[in-house]
């Protein structure tokens, strides 16, 4: 059974237009994915349709066979916090909390002990470069700090699935090639699933499979 199913998943942006229809797309756990396609096509959309931030319009979403539209709200919260990680475009850092502590913030949800979500926090910012930046806040980060805290975040409480929205975007091209190995050895240890939205052929390669949304 797959981990994740969408089913004729449709999405309307205007009463005549749709970004997409009829679309399937499913991910076997662990299994890594990379999400292709046109600026606009409808890539960020399609993934917080996955997550379950934002409803279809048509179609449905299977969470190991399960349908996510009929959990209860409170089901879908403990969803949200311990079977998703997300890397948005946008980072979405908490700003009153430092570095470490946003790292940390899903750890303590998903009801870690302390010292190991402060450990492992840790070991992954280091591994992205960012041993010296702990006590630091995302004000005075630059975007490639944010994305690389952003990152950790999504890792570090090791959920089934890590959705990440062109993950490595504001990096220089040697950090974003570190960035990607740090998401993908950290997926495949731990087997997380990924959907990762990227224009970028060399780090699509990389991946398990691809899947290219046209319009
Ligand atoms: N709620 C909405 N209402 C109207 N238009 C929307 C809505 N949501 C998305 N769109 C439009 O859908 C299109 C797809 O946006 P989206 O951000 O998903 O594309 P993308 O493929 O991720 O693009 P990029 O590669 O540039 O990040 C855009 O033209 C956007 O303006």
């Amino acid at each position: 059974m797959a981990l994740l199913r969408a089913e004729s998943l449709g999405r309307r942006v205007s009463a005549e237009r749709w970004l997409f229809r009829n679309l399937d797309i499913s991910l076997d756990a662990g299994e890594q994915l990379a999400l292709q396609g046109a600026s606009g096509v409808g890539k960020s959309t399609l993934l917080n349709l996955l997550a379950g931030l934002d409803q279809p319009d048509e179609g449905s979403l299977l969470l190991e066979g399960k349908d996510i539209a009929f959990l209860s709200a409170q089901e879908q919260l403990v969803l949200r916090r311990t079977v998703f990680g997300f890397v948005f475009q946008a980072f979405h850092l908490m700003p009153h909390l430092n570095v470490i502590q946003n790292v940390m913030v899903p750890c303590l949800i998903a009801g870690l002990p302390l010292e190991q979500a402060k450990h492992r926090s840790e070991a992954l910012l280091a591994e992205l470069g960012l041993a010296n930046s702990y006590e630091l806040f995302p004000a005075v980060l630059s975007g490639g700090e944010q994305q690389r805290v952003a990152l950790a975040r999504a890792l570090v409480h090791q959920p089934k699935i890590v959705l990440a929205d062109e993950p490595t975007g504001n990096l220089d091209p040697v950090t974003a090639e570190l960035a990607l190995n740090v998401l993908c050895r950290s997926c495949r240890e731990h087997h997380v699933a990924l959907i990762m939205v990227t224009h970028s052929d060399k780090a699509a390669a990389q991946l398990d499979r691809r899947f290219h949304l046209t319009s």
